[in-house]
């Protein structure tokens, strides 16, 4: 290609200063993108490409209308671009461009998602396994940090935000694993944004100029996490949106005050999606009511970040009991709220300049709903005296008053979209610009009349007065009637059936009037910037106001919820015991006859072994006992009958997904790094689900490693555990190891039917339902036949040692025999059936005995039992 001069020049060196992949650059009333970037925009969009030919060559070209880049950079943005903008300016001679904004997936401002937008930065430490993070949302000007204990709670954190766009500190930059996992958890943009803002001293300068020193040394963070939020700053103020005036305020998550959910939990428990990928179907969207987006948006955070602290979910559960039992004021406030708009997205476009009068308009009437709601809270005798009173109280209730009397005095009632051209201010608001209004109405009016006044002064028929863009104002006069018209009357064009005048009085009003509108848009622009800028000015009060109204919105969602579905509030407590009366699935019961079940466990019982047929409901018992205290958490009120439910750390699961083997990884080896996950992280404070571990591979080896796991959480962590299972070895286990016991989910069989009962019931499961659900499923007879032959044959004495058990401090040996389906103690603890073994078996069990599976890496433990395996073969 030829060195491109001109328009295409001035593209081409100004791309040269981006490191967006695409830029648009405006051209009088267009904004184009040339060359490659046409030729990409062309194919994603739909958008026509032409040849702009330039100095003999010529170029591909692509554009929009100025009015309509909005929808055309969001499109771009949601299909992973970066874009920058580059305005025209005027120059004394001439006009020249320059980049405004590089418009990302974390910095658009313009979005119609009522999901929060973040933006995220992750650091490793320098010398430990630490990680530090920040997460901006600039629509709504939230600003978070925090500190992880190493990458797994990096990334845990990162699925908890869902950010759009990750820009990697330098260190995390070359760390491929990591990076890969970043790419697979989260749908983020990676983007790497220049080293020096992530640097220690010039990000805490940053955050500090920011928020305020104070503020920054109260936070109680880590520097990487300070890096973070440093690098966070630095890209928001690059790339140009201007909206670090609406980041008012900086938070730090301290993972201690949160429920910790790892990524799988949050997807095996569905909670804002499910297994699939919908939104619908997801715990989020079963119970959220919300009438605002600001409401669901605070409702979903609240669910993906369930809280410890007694006093927290009290007081939300308190709100919840109130509103629950106030139907009609309840009703009354949610009507309310469906007046308001979201004030944080409000703010941060007053801060980025973005506000139109409108806008504004609706911060005024969304301001009018808080007083509004107040009413309804103190009217309401129950609501008066519940934490909500205090929730409404919280934001400056006085200075939110003052500035919706500022703007119901300024704003006119119905003001344009548009911000140059007037009409956005009430009279009265301004002296200078009630005066230019006068002057301009009465010309206005001069000209409105001016078609009766020349019908009658000089008796014409058909005459009207009008304007367009080439002829200005004209008098159009009747073919018939146009050869009567006055000598002073200046023909300006003949039409089919008329004729065109105009006439110096004319003239001149038409000069006067467009410079009164002219001076009427500028004026009124003027004082809407102020205006405008005022309110950005209150940033905080608006995400002080807005954040109020979404709390009374989540909390009135949660509330209807909980009337519309006999949802119970829970006690909550800080000792060990979990017991459900009558619970249910909180998403299961919305389209299934659902039969309720009760849990019962605390420290003499905190690990249950759940037995069943296939399809009897084992995973939804325990997903469900898992959604209740994930509930309860959250502050909001449970399907059951009665609950009591201690406060959990952590809520860990290991459930068979479906999306693992699409995504091409082993799916035993998924389940092996989740267990390890679980047993190096889950405390005596967690509850752990567990759905058929160890299924992934060769039967033995899935025993083997379920009875181990059992065991080490059992003796080691003490954690609360479900495991369902279809080895109906390990229901021997309750009788061994003290804290463990059996439940099934009961079924029934008669004349070859079995009838799913759904109960769950106290006991092991009689015996695995298996080849019987094959019959059902219609494999084949012969097959099923053969099948039943093979399991007899396959019935011989295994030995498995239980570590921990009560009888005798010592390991102690049971035979399972599965001919019986029983187990039986050892005759003697050195002895007996043992010397029946053969020395390979031996010391593949001694050696199994002796693995430590929470030292072991996954990968290694594969290939240990591999070769167990064949060494057993042999
Ligand atoms: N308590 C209940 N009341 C009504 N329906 C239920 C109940 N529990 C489970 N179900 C329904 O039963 C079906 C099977 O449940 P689930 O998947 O939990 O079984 P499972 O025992 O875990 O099966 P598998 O062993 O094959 O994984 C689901 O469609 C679920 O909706």
């Amino acid at each position: 290609m030829t060195q491109a001069t001109g328009i295409v020049g001035e593209f081409l060196s100004l791309k040269e200063e981006t490191d967006a992949e695409l830029l648009t650059m405006q051209c009088g009333d267009f904004y184009e993108f040339f060359g490659e970037d046409a030729e990409t925009v062309g194919e994603e969009l739909d958008l026509k490409v032409s040849q702009k030919s330039s100095h003999g060559s010529s170029y591909p070209m692509a554009g929009v209308p100025i009015n309509d880049l909005t929808p055309y950079l969001k499109a771009l943005v949601e299909r992973g671009y970066r874009v920058a903008v580059a305005d025209q300016y005027e120059t004394d001679d001439g006009h020249a461009r320059e980049i405004v904004r590089v418009v990302t997936p974390g910095t658009l401002l313009e979005t119609s998602d009522a999901d929060a937008q973040y933006l995220a930065a992750v650091v490793g430490g320098d010398d430990s396994d630490e990680y530090g993070l920040a997460f901006a949302d600039i629509t709504t000007g939230r600003f978070l940090v925090a500190d992880a204990a190493d990458g797994d709670e990096a990334l845990t954190e990162l699925y908890r935000f869902a950010p759009v766009e990750v820009l990697p500190g330098p260190d995390v930059r070359t760390d491929d694993d990591f990076l890969h996992l970043v790419r697979e958890r989260t749908d983020a943009t990676l983007t790497l944004h220049d080293t020096e803002s992530f640097a220690p001293r010039r990000a805490d300068h940053t955050v500090g100029e920011q928020f305020g020193r104070e503020t920054v040394d109260r936070l109680g963070v880590a520097q990487p996490a300070i890096a973070a939020a440093g690098a966070v700053l630095s890209y928001v103020e690059e790339t140009g949106t201007g909206v670090l005036a609406s980041m008012t305020r900086i938070q730090a998550h301290h993972g201690d005050d949160h429920v910790t959910l790892d990524a799988t939990t949050q997807r095996n428990l569905e909670l804002t999606e499910t297994m699939h990928g919908d939104s619908d179907g997801s715990l989020f969207a079963t119970i959220d009511h919300t009438e605002t987006s600001a409401g669901g948006r605070l409702l979903k955070e609240w669910l993906q970040r369930p809280r410890r602290s007694l006093s927290v979910l009290e007081e939300r559960q308190n709100g919840i009991a109130a509103l629950a039992s106030a139907a009609l004021a309840r009703e009354e406030l949610r009507e309310t709220l469906s007046g308001a708009y979201d004030l944080a997205r409000l703010a941060s476009r007053a801060s980025h300049g973005s506000a139109d009068a409108r806008d504004l308009l609706a911060v005024k009437e969304t301001l009018a709903t808080l007083p509004a709601i107040a009413d309804v809270i103190d009217s309401n005798p129950e609501l008066a005296a519940s934490p909500l009173s205090a929730i409404v109280d919280r934001p400056d209730r006085e200075a939110a008053d003052d500035l919706r009397e500022e703007l119901a005095e300024a704003l006119a009632e119905d003001p344009p979209s548009t911000v140059t051209q007037g009409g956005l201010l009430q009279r009265g608001y301004d002296e200078d610009l009630d005066t230019v209004i006068d002057s301009h109405e009465e010309v206005q009016r001069w000209l409105d009349s001016l078609a009766d006044r020349e019908k009658r002064k000089h008796g014409l028929s058909h005459v009207t007065v009008d304007r367009n863009k080439t002829d200005g104002y004209y008098v159009q006069v009747g073919k018939s009637a146009a050869d009567g018209v006055p000598d002073h009357y200046e023909e300006i064009k003949t039409l089919k059936n008329s004729k065109r005048f105009t006439t110096e009085a004319l003239e001149e009003k038409e000069r006067e009037v467009l410079r009164l509108e002219e001076k009427r848009g500028d004026l009124e622009y003027e004082l809407f910037e102020e205006l405008r800028e005022r309110v950005a000015e209150r940033a905080e009060l608006l995400q002080d106001v807005g954040r109020a109204l979404a709390t009374v919105d989540a909390l009135s969602s949660l509330a209807t919820h909980a009337a519309a579905n006999g949802w119970v509030q829970p006690a909550l407590h800080e000792g060990n015991e979990l017991v459900i009366d009558q619970g249910r699935h909180p998403v299961v019961e919305q389209t299934t006859e659902f039969v309720p079940n009760d849990v019962r466990m605390d420290r003499e019982r905190g690990f249950l072994v759940v037995t069943g047929p296939n399809m009897s409901g084992k995973s939804t018992y325990m997903r469900q006992v898992a959604c209740i205290v994930l509930l309860a958490q959250v502050g909001s009120f449970v399907p059951a009958r009665e609950a009591r439910i201690s406060l959990v750390d952590g809520i860990f699961t290991r459930v068979g997904a479906l999306d693992e083997l699409a995504q091409g990884r082993s799916t035993f080896m998924v389940e092996m790094s989740e267990l390890s996950n679980i047993l190096h992280t889950a405390t005596e404070e967690s509850l752990v689900i567990l759905d058929e571990v160890g299924r992934g591979t060769a039967t033995y080896d899935g025993i083997s490693i379920a009875w181990s796991a059992t065991e080490y959480l059992v003796n080691e962590i003490h954690a609360k555990t479900l495991f369902a299972t279809h080895y109906h070895e390990l229901t021997s286990l309750a009788d061994r190891l003290p804290g463990v016991e059996n439940v099934h989910v009961a079924a029934e069989e008669r004349n070859g039917d079995v009838t799913f009962l759904r109960t769950v019931r106290e006991g092991p499961a009689d015996r695995s339902y298996g080849i019987h659900v094959a019959d059902l499923a219609g494999v084949p007879g012969p097959v099923v036949d053969r099948s039943r032959d093979v399991l007899k044959k396959l019935r011989e004495d295994k030995a498995i040692d239980v570590r921990g058990g009560t009888e005798t401090n010592e390991t102690q040996q049971v035979i399972f025999d599965l001919g019986s389906g029983q187990f039986h103690g050892s005759a003697s603890p050195d002895g007996g059936d043992k010397e029946s073994l053969d020395p390979a078996t031996e010391s593949v069990l001694e050696e199994l005995q002796s693995t430590n599976i929470n030292e072991v890496r996954p990968v290694e433990l594969l290939s240990q039992v591999q070769e167990w395996k064949q060494r057993l073969e042999k």
